[in-house]
């Protein structure tokens, strides 16, 4: 085994290492301590080649869990919750996005290395640029719900760092096909996924359910759950689960007619919990490689 990987085994495995680097990186602020730490240990290679190596692992989808994942149950896959908002506001938010149908654009998809793609044969959908003033009041109720939704998730609380939100329309022939939304050292911090949906009633379109792999039964077969798409609901699952939406039939192609969402990402502040696990500590890494990156293009641009 290679001594980057030799290192990060120990870390998982090494309480007292895994104390050591957090409280380091708390002092320091600097991501780079961690080459001088293994190399105290007897490892020795580059930040450049840990940085390659975590971004590596991400990317074949490691969830950096201390021990592997429970079998979760289709009871706590997901949650779905009806009448989420106010009839009202449901209504509200179907106006404001068909007021806005001409500012409605493609929606990209992220890729592993966190760059943006327009990719139509993985995903197909039209999305609402700056929309933050509608999302609030989603983000509002989410917030008084999160309680119950951990607890049917069995997810244990963490520090939030922030709710991410982005308005989106499917109409004929659209789909997002299989992915994760926190597959990327950017994304790694996502914690559950949201998706409110709202639409016309009865119901204009068929199709769009949205299917959740919670579970892997074997190499390559997973359990899944469908979520019908009924008008004022919300559905929340773990970021980590594979999922897809199935293609939409409108059959008269009118926007209005779309499949509308307001969908996002509750996120972990990392820093706070740091060295308490193995996965807010690769969390607390990612996020500092990720800033110290994103100086590094600041700075080449000059700014
Ligand atoms: O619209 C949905 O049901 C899910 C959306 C989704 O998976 C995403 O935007 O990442
Ligand atoms: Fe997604």
């Amino acid at each position: 085994m290679e001594p980057v990987h030799q290192f990060l085994h120990q870390l998982k495995q090494d309480q007292k290492l895994r104390e050591e680097l957090a409280e380091t990186l708390r002092v320091e602020n600097d991501w780079n301590v961690a080459t001088h730490i293994a190399e105290k240990y007897g490892y020795k290679f580059t930040s450049k080649k840990l940085w390659e190596t975590i971004q590596e692992r991400q990317q074949k989808g490691e969830t950096w869990e201390d021990e592997p994942q429970p079998a979760i149950g289709v009871e706590n896959a997901s949650i779905q919750l009806d009448n989420f908002l106010t009839a009202e506001d449901n209504h509200h938010l179907l106006e404001y996005a068909l007021q806005h149908e001409s500012d409605f654009v493609s929606s990209l998809t992220v890729d592993l290395d966190d760059t943006l793609h327009l990719s139509p044969n993985h995903r197909r959908s039209l999305m609402l640029p700056s929309c933050s003033d509608v999302v609030e009041g989603v983000i509002h109720r989410i917030h008084q719900v999160l309680p119950e939704v951990r607890n049917q998730l069995l997810l244990p609380s963490f520090p939030i760092s922030g709710i991410d939100a982005s308005l989106t329309a499917h109409n004929d022939g659209h789909f997002y096909r299989l992915h994760k939304d926190n597959n990327s050292i950017r994304l790694a911090t996502r914690e559950i996924t949201f998706v409110y949906y709202f639409c016309k009633e009865p119901k204009p379109f068929t199709g769009g359910e949205l299917r959740i792999y919670y579970n892997q039964v074997k190499k390559n077969l997973f359990a899944f759950k469908l979520i019908e798409p009924r008008n004022n609901s919300i559905v929340f699952f773990p970021s980590r689960y594979l999922h897809e939406i199935l293609p939409v039939h409108c059959p008269f192609q009118n926007f209005a007619d779309s499949r509308f969402t307001i969908n996002g990402w509750i996120e972990q502040q990392v820093g706070s919990s740091r060295g308490a696990n193995f996965r807010d500590l690769m969390l607390t890494l990612m996020v500092m490689i990720s800033r110290s990156q994103k100086n590094q293009m600041l700075s080449s641009f000059g700014t």
